[in-house]
């Protein structure tokens, strides 16, 4: 278990922004932050994995004490088991994938987690390239495979798959998913998609100017309590056709368009590029703007 509770005060884009965030999560959950650009999500990862430091609070991983500080005690990042992907892949493009690999073994480590992780993540075939010859999803599945090296027990996902087309991020999400299982890791996961934030996790936290405003399971936090539909998807709005009094409105979900016939009233509030839900309510489909 990891429990955390601190403060900083961050530069926010207008002005000063405190992060102020206290929670627990439990061993094996699998966790995302979700919130706007900017809210704090990143500063939070980074200062669980000691590359910020917070102004106030302490960390606690289990008996472990990784920052307290009013008693002055500040794990260095290597001494926190922590595995970290981030959006960019941060290879070295001068070694093969396994080079890769084995620079991040640990001083006396044994190498054969590193043939252990090729043969989970299935990069034998690629095994043997430089970063320069893989496709940006093979490059992400080497990034997962290196944070893994060390056997953290925290994996830190940084919006991992956001670079990615829908069929590679659905494969990189069956990966993460998988070694998350195999490898009994605790994961916290940055990310914007909330159909990837249902298929992914237990638990969400919302963020917005650096607090946690709503938590708990994903379909709890993004559906309306009101709408008990009987099936529930989430898209991005992609078009709105006006007509006399009604709206048309195209929703993406995942591959697939939906088309929804909404009230001008229902969906004032509503833009393209908007995330919302597609539900049912007697029988005809609504839309809800998801926060
Ligand atoms: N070391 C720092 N000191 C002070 N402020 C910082 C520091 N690092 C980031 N910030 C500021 O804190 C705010 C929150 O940034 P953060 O990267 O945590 O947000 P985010 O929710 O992850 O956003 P995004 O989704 O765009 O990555 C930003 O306004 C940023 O400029």
């Amino acid at each position: 278990m990891i429990h955390v509770n601190i403060q900083k005060k961050l530069q926010g884009a207008m002005n000063e922004m405190v992060l102020d965030v206290d929670f627990t999560i439990e061993h094996g959950s699998f966790v995302t932050l979700f919130g706007a650009s900017g809210a704090g999500k990143t500063s939070i990862l980074r200062i669980i994995a000691g590359l910020m430091r917070p102004d106030a609070g302490q960390i606690n991983m289990g008996q472990e004490k990784w920052f307290d500080s009013e008693k002055g005690i500040d794990r260095k990042p290597q001494e926190r088991k922590i595995g970290f992907v981030f959006q960019d892949y941060a290879l070295f493009p001068n070694m093969s994938v396994k080079e890769n690999l084995l620079f991040a073994l640990e001083k006396n480590q044994n190498p054969q987690v590193v043939e252990e992780l090729i043969q989970i993540i299935e990069l034998e075939d690629l095994q043997h390239r430089k970063p320069e010859k893989l496709s940006g999803g093979q490059k992400q599945r080497v990034a997962l495979a290196r944070a893994l090296v060390r056997k953290p027990t925290i994996l830190m996902l940084d919006e991992p798959l956001s670079a990615l087309d829908a069929k590679m991020r659905t494969r990189l999400q069956d990966y993460i998913l998988k070694v998350h299982k195999q490898f009994n890791l605790t994961t916290l996961l940055i990310s914007h998609e909330v159909s990837e934030v249902i298929k992914m996790c237990d638990r969400v936290f919302m963020i917005e100017n650096g607090r946690i405003l709503k938590e708990g399971k994903p379909m709890e936090v993004f559906a309306n309590q009101k709408l008990s539909g009987k099936f529930q998807f989430s898209g991005e709005i992609i078009e709105i056709l006006e007509q006399e009094i009604i709206c048309i409105v195209t929703v993406l979900v995942g591959m697939n368009f939906v088309k929804v016939i909404a009230d001008k009233e229902e969906i004032k509030t509503m833009n393209i590029g908007d995330k919302v839900l597609v539900a049912s309510k007697a029988f005809n489909p609504v839309l809800q703007k998801i926060e």
